[in-house]
C-alpha cells in the first residue's frame, strides 16, 4: 500500500522545490515528478516539511505536589494537531532513585502514544550508582542528561555535581542539558518578596530576573568547557543568556540555544493582569520577559546563534494553580503549547518575515534532529527518513481558543491569537493522524525512537579538546628539593 503527497512543494531546512512523496511501510521510498499510487493526499499550495520535533516536553510529569495535566495520550494528540510528530519528554528520577528504576515509570507513562517520542534522562542528584547508570542510559539510546540548576530542594543539582555529571557526559559521548537559573539566589528572592507581602503571580518574575539566567548560563557554559563537552541551554528566555552562548559560539564552543514559543511572543505585561487566575496560569520558569529579550531571540533563531524552538510543555489547570493563592512560590510551574508552537511560529515568524520557511524547518526539526542524534531518520524528507511528514497550508486560518484544543487543561496562553498557516495533513510513519480538522491519531502507535551516544558534533569537540589540553612539561635537571 502506498500513499503518495502530490502536488505540494518539500521545503527542507536547506531546499525548497516542487516534487511529489512516496509513502511505504511509513517510510519515504521516492521524491520526485508524477509518481502515482494507492492513495493520494493533495498537497496543492501546501509546502511538504518534516514534522515538528518538540525536544522539551514534560507529559504526565510529577512536579510542585502534582502531576501535569496533560500525559502522553493528550499531549501527543495535541502535538499532531499541531504539527508535531515527535516529542522528547524528560525522565525524571527522584532523589536517590537509580535511573533505571525511573526509567521504567517513564516507559510505563507511554503506552497511548500516538506519535513516536524518546526522553532525556535527568540527573537530580549525584552518586556512584547514578554515574554507573548513565551509561546504562546511554546503552537503552537515551544520550542526553538535563540539569536544572535551580528547584532549590528538589531538583537541583550543584556545581560540583554538575561537573562530575558533565565530565561522565563527555566520557560517553552523551549531550548535557541545563536549566540555567541560579536556584540559591532565586530561593532567597523568594523569601525576600514572600516577607516583604508580595505573594502574587507577578513576584514569580520579580523573583528571577534575567541576571539570575544570565549568571547561570554563563556558569554551565564554564563548566561544560572544563568538561570538554557541548551544552544545550533549555528555554533560552533572555539577552544575558543568549549574549553567554552568542559569545560562546563565537570563541568556537560547542552550545546550542533553546528559545520557546512562548518567550518569543508573550511578554511581561502578562502577569500584571488583575485577574489572579489569568496571570498564575503564565507561571513558568523562566518567566516572560519584555519586547527587547523577545527581539534578542528572534535574532538569534535568524542569526544561527540560537538553534531551535520549544514548548516545554507542562501543562496544569486553573485548579491546580490555584494551589499558590497567597503563596506564589507554590503556583506549579508551567504552561502549554505543544498544539500551537508551530502554527504560532509561521504566523509571528515566516508570515512576518523573521524567518524563511527553510529557517522554520531547521528550527522546529531538522536541528534538533541533528543535535540529537536522530538525523535523517527524523528531520528530513530523504528517501528512508521516518514518514513523519506535514502538509503545511500557509492559507489556513483560525483563532486559538481553549475550547477547541486538544490539550486536558482549560485555558490556553495562546488565547485569541489568530493564526496564519496550518497543518492539511499530519502524518507519522505514514499514518495520516491529521486531515484538516478531522483527526485519526492512533493511541499506541507512538514508538520509543533510542540515539546513538558519540555524534559528530560530541567527536570533533573532544579531539579539539584532547589535542589543546594543557600538557605536563618534561623537565631535564630538577634541583633537589629543600633544606
Ligand atoms: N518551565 C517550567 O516552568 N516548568 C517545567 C519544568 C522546567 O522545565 O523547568
Ligand atoms: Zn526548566
Ligand atoms: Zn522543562
Amino acid at each position: 500500500m502506498s500513499t503518495i503527497i502530490k502536488n505540494g512543494t518539500v521545503v527542507t531546512a536547506d531546499l525548497t522545490y516542487p516534487a511529489d512523496v512516496r509513502i511505504e511501510d511509513g517510510v519515504i521510498t521516492e521524491i520526485g515528478p508524477d509518481l502515482s499510487g494507492d492513495k493520494t493526499l493533495d498537497a496543492t499550495g501546501c509546502y511538504v516539511m518534516p514534522g515538528g520535533i518538540d525536544p522539551h516536553t514534560h507529559l504526565e510529569m510529577p512536579f510542585m505536589g502534582t502531576y501535569s495535566s496533560d500525559d502522553f495520550e493528550s499531549g501527543t494528540r495535541a502535538a499532531l494537531s499541531g504539527g508535531t510528530t515527535m516529542v522528547v519528554d524528560f525522565c525524571l528520577p527522584s532523589p536517590g532513585q537509580g535511573l533505571m528504576d525511573a526509567l521504567t515509570m517513564w516507559d510505563n507513562k507511554t503506552g497511548k502514544a500516538g506519535c513516536d517520542y524518546s526522553f532525556h534522562m535527568a540527573i537530580t542528584w549525584w552518586g556512584e550508582e547514578v554515574w554507573r547508570q548513565m551509561a546504562d542510559t546511554v546503552d537503552r539510546g537515551i544520550t542526553s542528561f538535563k540539569h536544572f540548576m535551580a528547584y532549590k530542594g528538589a531538583l537541583m543539582v550543584d556545581d560540583d555535581e554538575m561537573f562530575s555529571s558533565f565530565q561522565r557526559c563527555a566520557e560517553l559521548g552523551a549531550l548535557p542539558l541545563v536549566h540555567a537559573e541560579n536556584g540559591d539566589v532565586v530561593a532567597q528572592m523568594t523569601q525576600k518578596l514572600l516577607d516583604a507581602g508580595n505573594s502574587g503571580p507577578e513576584a514569580h518574575a520579580y523573583s528571577r530576573p534575567p541576571e539570575v539566567e544570565g549568571e547561570a548560563t554563563n556558569r554551565a557554559i564554564m563548566i561544560a568547557d572544563m568538561a570538554g563537552v557541548p551544552l544545550y541551554v533549555v528555554h533560552v528566555s533572555c539577552e544575558q543568556s543568549h549574549e553567554a552562548i552568542r559569545r560562546a559560539r563565537q570563541k568556537g564552543m560547542r552550545v546550542f540555544g533553546e528559545p520557546l514559543i512562548q518567550h518569543l511572543t508573550l511578554d511581561e505585561s502578562e502577569y500584571q493582569n488583575p485577574d489572579w487566575d489569568y496571570a498564575a496560569r503564565r507561571v513558568m520558569s523562566p518567566p516572560f520577559r519584555n519586547k527587547a529579550h523577545q527581539d534578542s531571540l528572534w535574532a538569534g533563531l535568524a542569526s544561527g546563534s540560537l538553534q531551535v524552538v520549544a514548548t516545554d510543555h507542562c501543562a496544569f489547570t486553573t485548579a491546580q494553580k490555584r494551589t499558590g493563592i497567597g503563596n506564589f512560590a507554590r503556583i506549579p510551574n508551567g504552561t502549554g503549547g505543544l498544539e500551537d508552537r508551530m502554527p504560532v511560529l509561521w504566523t509571528r515568524g515566516v508570515a512576518t518575515g523573521r524567518l524563511t520557511p527553510n529557517e522554520f524547518v531547521a528550527v522546529t526539526s531538522t536541528n534538533i534532529a541533528k543535535i540529537l542524534g536522530l538525523y535523517p531518520k527524523k528531520g528530513a524528507v530523504l528517501v528512508g527518513a521516518d514518514a513523519d511528514l506535514v502538509v503545511w497550508d500557509p492559507a489556513r486560518r483560525k483563532t486559538i481558543s481553549a475550547a477547541t484544543q486538544q490539550s486536558a487543561i482549560d485555558y490556553n496562553v495562546f488565547e485569541g491569537i489568530s493564526v496564519e498557516g496550518l497543518p492539511r495533513f499530519v502524518l507519522t510513519r505514514g499514518h495520516v493522524a491529521v486531515s484538516e480538522d478531522a483527526l485519526d491519531v492512533r493511541q499506541g502507535h507512538g514508538r520509543f525512537v533510542p540515539r546513538e551516544a558519540k555524534n559528530p558534533v560530541n567527536r570533533a569537540f573532544s579531539q579539539w579538546k584532547a589535542i589543546t589540553a594543557p600538557r605536563q612539561v618534561e623537565r631535564t635537571g630538577i634541583p633537589a628539593s629543600g633544606v
